[in-house]
C-alpha cells in the first residue's frame, strides 16, 4: 500500500529520482512522483497535502552550487508572507534528510554512431542537457570539439538530463535533413528507459563527480533527535547582515567559534529587497555540525539572532555517510 508520495525532478531516470530512491530505499510504501521543474518540488510540497517529501539538487562537487535551489530557498526566507517569530522567519518547508549521488554523465544519441567518430558524417550536433551539467563536462565538450573541426556544435538547456534525452530522441525523429544530429547528456539509467545509444560513458571532467541533493517536507513543529546511536547531525541556516556594518559577518560567525560549533560550509547569493532598492546584498547559507547532546542550542541561537538582520533555520539533519568518502 502507497502511504508516502515522493516529488523528485523528472522525468523518470533524472539523478534526481536516483537520489529519492536511495533516500527511501528500505520502504516499499512510497510512490514517486516526477515534477517538471526545481521550483513545483517546493510549490507542490508546500501547496499540496497528497506530496509528503521533494527531493531537490543542492551542490556538485564539480561545478558547486545548484543556484535553482538556492535561491528558492532564498526567495522563501525573504518572502514577507513567511512567518515571522521576533527576526526569526519560519518557513513552511524543512529539511529532514541528504543523499550523494555518483554522477556518471552519458553521450546519447537515438542514432547509432558506433563511438563519437561517427559524428563526422553531420554538419551541426545539437547537444541538450541541464545547464547544471556544463560545467561538469567543459573540457570533453571543448575536446569533441577540436576532434571535429568540420561540425557546428550548439547546446540546449532542458528541465533535466531525462527531459534532454527525451528531447534528443524526439528532435532526432522530426528532423527531416540528415545533416543534423541530436544528443543528449543524461545518465545511463536515462539511455535505457528512452531507448537510446551510448555514443560515449563517463564523459564528466572529473572522475568521482557527485551531485548532494536535500530531503524536504513540511515544516513539522517537533521533531526528536536520536542522540545516543552515534549519528552525526547537520542544521542549515540562511541569514541576511548590515551591509555597510564592518564586521557583521565575522561576528555572525564568532558565535559558532564561542559554541566550538564547526562550520562545514559558507555560500552566498545575492538579494533584492523592497525595503533597500540598493544592490549588491548577499544572504548567506551557514552550514554547522550539529551535537544533539551539547546543552547550549537555546543560548547559541539567541546570540546568533541578535547578531543578524533575519535568520532561518531551515532544518537539523543526520549527516549522510556518503559525505565521508
Ligand atoms: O537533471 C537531472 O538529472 C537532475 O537531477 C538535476 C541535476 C542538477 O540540477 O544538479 C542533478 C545532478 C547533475 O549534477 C545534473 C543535474
Amino acid at each position: 500500500m502507497v502511504t508516502t508520495n515522493v516529488m523528485f525532478l523528472g522525468p523518470p531516470g533524472t539523478y534526481s529520482h536516483q537520489a529519492a530512491l536511495q533516500q527511501f530505499s528500505s520502504r516499499n510504501d512510497v510512490k514517486y512522483t516526477p515534477a517538471s521543474s526545481i521550483p513545483q518540488c517546493f510549490d507542490e510540497l508546500e501547496r499540496n497535502n497528497d506530496v509528503d517529501y521533494s527531493v531537490v539538487p543542492l551542490e556538485n562537487s564539480t561545478n558547486g552550487q545548484v543556484v535553482f535551489s538556492y535561491d528558492l530557498l532564498r526567495d522563501r526566507m525573504l518572502d514577507k508572507n513567511t512567518t515571522v517569530q521576533g527576526n526569526q522567519k519560519v518557513p513552511k518547508l524543512e529539511i529532514v534528510g541528504e543523499q550523494y549521488v555518483s554522477i556518471t554523465h552519458c553521450l546519447l544519441s537515438s542514432v547509432e554512431l558506433q563511438g563519437t567518430d561517427g559524428m563526422d558524417r553531420f554538419k551541426r550536433v545539437r547537444i541538450f542537457s541541464h545547464p547544471q551539467v556544463w560545467g561538469q563536462v567543459s573540457e570533453y565538450l571543448s575536446k569533441l570539439k577540436r576532434k571535429h573541426p568540420n561540425v557546428k556544435f550548439e547546446t540546449a538547456d532542458c528541465t533535466s538530463t531525462s527531459d534532454a534525452a527525451l528531447k534528443a530522441r524526439e528532435e532526432q525523429a522530426g528532423c527531416k535533413d540528415t545533416e543534423t544530429l541530436f544528443l543528449a547528456i543524461a545518465s545511463e539509467t536515462a539511455a535505457t528507459l528512452y531507448d537510446l545509444n551510448i555514443v560515449d560513458h563517463s564523459i564528466n571532467d572529473k572522475l568521482g563527480n557527485t551531485t548532494r541533493f536535500l530531503v524536504l517536507r513540511r515544516h513539522h513543529q517537533t521533531s526528536t533527535l536520536v542522540c545516543n546511536d552515534g549519528t552525526m547531525y547537520v542544521s542549515l541556516i540562511t541569514f541576511t547582515i548590515e551591509q555597510d556594518d564592518p564586521g557583521s559577518l565575522v561576528d555572525m560567525l564568532t558565535v559558532l567559534k564561542k559554541h566550538a560549533v564547526n562550520m562545514c560550509s559558507i555560500h552566498s547569493r545575492p538579494y533584492n529587497s523592497s525595503a533597500n532598492p540598493r544592490k549588491w546584498q548577499y544572504i548567506f547559507y551557514v552550514e554547522y555540525d550539529y551535537d544533539p547532546k551539547k546543552q547550549d542550542w537555546d543560548e547559541f541561537y539567541k546570540q546568533l539572532s541578535g547578531e543578524c538582520m533575519q535568520w532561518c533555520l531551515w532544518g537539523t539533519f543526520p549527516r549522510n555517510h556518503k559525505y565521508y568518502q
